[in-house]
């Protein structure tokens, strides 16, 4: 059976919204909806001059999405007009509820998968509501203690052993029990998810060339190198910590399934200069499976058309492949 795919647009300003009015034109082998504010795509559509049929959600009646501009869509309106490239905190709530609607579908068995366009964190936090991103959100509702965010794109995997958090409470974050929790997470979820038997982790350290021997910074020797030689004693193939800046050449990527780095930007901008605009972000760890675009709200693009969708098309398309093997209720 087709998994049901529940879609949150995330940020109305954003492109998010033209995504899913993208979306309409594509067809894709699972059942679909998208939650949204369904005059803000309609209108989105017409700025956009692209067809779409918006069908009205309805839980006892799935059909498979066949990308005939026909688009299934679990309506949340908006609190305040919307207008493309415009950010306003009033519709954070929005913004939240939809997400909130689409976790606790998951967890029900209502939706198989949850994929997400952008939400645009400044903006939700303006609003007053305290926020660092859909992870961290996804955690908290599920009453996950600790999840991991991996990115995938072309050959490469890259997770990391902290999200969103300032680059001065890194080090801090980074102790040898969360990094034992990220690695264990990780390990199980490329076996039992990815289907690779014994995954090869190739791991960061956190400091320029590791730390140089303590000369460079002291957590490689204090926290990484002991979590990864407990872990490798348990059977787990874990090489490092290796310098960051020449882990991700060709030779030393060959050598792993996937790599671990120690913060955001020590592992994203090298998968995004790799494959930005269809890698797929995916949250580990979850009693549910969420994926995600690998690119944010741009805002100078939203209404104006020329976006490229194979993010979202990827990220579906994971979801559908994470969705597959699991029971759907009927
Ligand atoms: N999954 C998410 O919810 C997610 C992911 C990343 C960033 N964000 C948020 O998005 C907001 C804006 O972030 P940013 O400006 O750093 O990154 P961005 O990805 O929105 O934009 C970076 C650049 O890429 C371009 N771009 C982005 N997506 C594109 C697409 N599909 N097609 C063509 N061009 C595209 C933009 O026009 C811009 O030039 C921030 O609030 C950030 O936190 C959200
Ligand atoms: N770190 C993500 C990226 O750079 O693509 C992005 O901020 C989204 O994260 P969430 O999925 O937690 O919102």
């Amino acid at each position: 059976m087709m998994p049901r795919i529940v879609v949150t647009a995330g940020e109305p300003a954003g492109i998010g919204i033209d995504l899913c009015v993208m979306l309409a034109g594509h067809p894709l082998p699972c059942y679909l909806a998208v939650i949204a504010d369904r005059d803000v795509l309609a209108s989105r559509a017409h700025a956009l001059g692209l067809p779409l049929n918006i069908h009205v959600y309805d839980p006892a009646h799935w059909a498979p999405h066949q990308g005939q501009s026909r688009l299934v869509v679990l309506h949340h309106p908006c609190a305040a007009p919307v207008t493309a490239g415009q950010l306003d905190p009033r519709n954070s709530t929005y913004v939240l509820h939809t997400l909130e609607r689409a976790i606790d579908g998951c967890m029900q068995g209502e939706f198989g998968a949850m994929v997400t366009a952008p939400v645009h964190k400044g903006i939700i936090n303006e609003a007053g509501i305290a926020f660092t991103g859909h992870t961290e959100f996804l955690a908290e509702r599920t009453h996950t203690p600790h999840v991991v965010m991996m990115l995938v794109g072309g050959s490469l995997r890259v997770a990391l052993a902290t999200t969103h958090l300032p680059l001065a409470e890194v080090s801090q974050a980074i102790t040898q029990e969360s990094l034992d929790t990220t690695i264990r997470i990780l390990h199980r979820d490329l076996v039992q998810k990815f289907g690779i038997a014994n995954p090869r982790i190739l791991v960061t350290g956190l400091n320029p060339h590791a730390g140089e021997g303590g000369h460079l910074g002291m957590e490689e020797i204090t926290t990484i190198n002991p979590v990864l030689e407990k872990l490798r004693r348990e059977g787990m193939q874990l090489r490092g910590p290796l310098p960051a800046d020449t882990l991700f050449t060709p030779h030393n990527l060959a050598q792993g399934d996937c790599v671990l780095a120690m913060y955001h930007d020590q592992g994203l901008p090298v998968l995004k200069h790799a494959s930005f605009g269809t890698g797929v972000n995916v949250t580990l760890g979850l009693p549910m499976i969420r994926t995600s675009v690998d690119h944010g709200t741009a805002l100078d693009l939203a209404g104006k058309g020329n976006i490229e969708i194979g993010s979202l098309l990827s990220a579906i398309q994971l979801a559908i492949n994470l969705a597959g093997n699991r029971p759907q209720p009927s």
